[in-house]
Order: structure tokens, then sequence, then C-alpha cells
């Protein structure tokens, strides 16, 4: 595999898309992750704090690439962190492969988001200390993988997203889009089913940006993981063959743009 060779991948080209409408939309009989009615109310004065969702439907197809956009403060990212069950929702459900995330105890949810679920946020979720092969293999380690064997696949990763060499770095050692490349290898060593990424490029220059959206989005598309992103920037939600958008808490609108 190598994920570097195509400055675009095909399955993910920005400037092919046109067509509207929703098959992907909330009711897809495919879906793998599912929210619905969707509220999310923060802090102890929940009852005169506006929720920071207000009922919000969406489901997410096996494979299929979501762009989360929206204004500041319109819930985007309260919507990645219910989907990843990493917050609760007030009301409504999240159910991944048809389990309901609520009905699953703390520490079987913890296992579920390591197992299932690979997360990329925008800069920081490196651990300092640690040479960037640790770092990806850290979450297999976690799930029970001796550590050679999980070194053994984590290196796996380093040639595919132009990492060669650079196993033995420390996040402060890498720029910050090697480290990026680092964390989406991170995300995606466990084989999960979605990966969530919160604003992957914010810290990022514009060409930087650009090559790690391709980086990712081909490299979910090879493992057919799902991917969720949240951002501001229309060049980054054009690498996703999806665009929801939020204001106040609801979907504003929900388009497959290719
Ligand atoms: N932990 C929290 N405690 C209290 N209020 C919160 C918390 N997290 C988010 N909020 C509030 O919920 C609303 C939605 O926040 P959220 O971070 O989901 O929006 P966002 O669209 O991701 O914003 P941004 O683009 O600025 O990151 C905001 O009004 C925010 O202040």
């Amino acid at each position: 595999m190598n994920l570097t060779t195509s400055p675009r991948a095909e399955t993910h080209h920005p400037e092919s898309r046109k067509s509207t409408g929703s098959p992907e939309s909330s009711e897809s009989p495919e879906a793998a992750l599912v929210g619905r009615a969707l509220v999310k109310t923060y802090g102890p004065t929940r009852d005169e704090a506006p929720p920071a969702l207000a009922g919000v439907d969406l489901a997410i197809a096996p494979g299929s690439s979501v762009a989360v956009m929206g204004p500041s403060g319109s819930g985007k990212t309260t919507l990645l962190h219910l989907l990843a069950g990493v917050v609760t929702p007030t009301s409504g459900t999240v159910s991944w492969r048809g389990q309901d995330l609520a009905r699953l105890g703390d520490a079987a949810r913890s296992r579920l988001r390591r197992s299932d679920f690979g997360f990329v946020f925008q800069s920081g979720q490196l651990l300092p200390e640690l040479p960037a092969i640790e770092n990806v293999a850290l979450p297999l380690m976690l799930a029970g993988t001796p550590r050679r064997q999980a070194e053994v696949r984590a290196r796996d990763w380093f040639a595919p997203l132009g990492l060669q060499g650079l196993e033995r770095r420390r996040p402060g050692e890498l720029s910050g889009g090697q480290a990026q490349r680092v964390a989406i290898a991170r995300a995606l060593v466990g084989s999960p089913g979605v990966v969530f990424a919160d604003e992957p490029t914010g810290a990022l220059d514009q060409t930087t940006g650009q090559e790690v959206m391709h980086l990712l989005t081909t490299a979910c598309a090879a493992q057919g993981a799902a991917l969720v992103v949240v951002t501001h920037d229309p060049d980054v939600a054009g690498w996703c063959r999806r665009v929801v958008r939020l204001r106040d808490g609801r979907v504003e609108s929900d388009e497959v743009t290719r």
C-alpha cells in the first residue's frame, strides 16, 4: 500500500462533486453508526442553557466520508463526541452496528472506542515522550496486543504515509504535517470501523493540510473505515463525499456532493 504517490485519490476528488440529494441520509438501512434525536445540554443549569445539540438525526454508512460543517458553536464537536461515545447525550440514542452505546457500561464503551473507532485531532494528541512508532503502537497495546507485535503492525504504516525513517523520532522532532501523519497511523492501526477527525488540518498550512487530507481519506478508503471530519474549511470538506451543515444545534443541510 502506498498512499503517497497519487496526488488525490480518485474516490475523493474534491473537484468532481456536483450531484445533490441524500442517499446516505439519516434513515439509510446500511448505516453502521446511527444517531437519533440527539440532544445535548451542558452543565448544571441545563433548563436555561440553549442545547448544544437540539435534535439531530444522522446515519453514517460503512466506509463513507462525511464532513460536519457549521459556524462556531453550532454543535459540530459535540455531535462528533456523541457519535464517538465520548460524551453521553441528554436524550436520544447512538447505535454502532446495532448496539446502543448508552446500554454499554463505561468500561465496555471505552473498549469499544479503542477497538472500533480511531481519532485524529487538530494537534497535540501524540504523547511527547514516546517515539513515533510507540505512539502508533499504543492503541494496540492498550487493547492487549504484545508490544513487539504491536510495533510490527505499527511499522507497516510508516512507508505508506511517507514516514519511513522517522519511527524513532519523538513528536517534538517532527513537523506538523509529519505529526498529523503519525496521528493518522495511530487512528488506523487498529483497523477501526470509523475514524473521527476534529479539525485535523487546523494547525497546518494549506498545502500540508491538503496532503494530510489526501492521506487520511485514502487510508480510510483502503481500510474500509468511515470518516467523520469536523471542519470549518471548505477545502477539507471537499475531500468528503457528504457534507452535513449544522446551525444552532440542528442539521441545516445534508448533501451528498458526488
Ligand atoms: N464542555 C462544555 N461545557 C459547557 N458548554 C459546552 C461544552 N462544550 C461545548 N459547549 C457549548 O456547546 C455549544 C456547541 O459547542 P461545540 O464545541 O459543539 O461547537 P462547534 O460547532 O464545534 O464550535 P467550534 O467550531 O467553535 O469548535 C457551544 O455553545 C459551546 O459553548
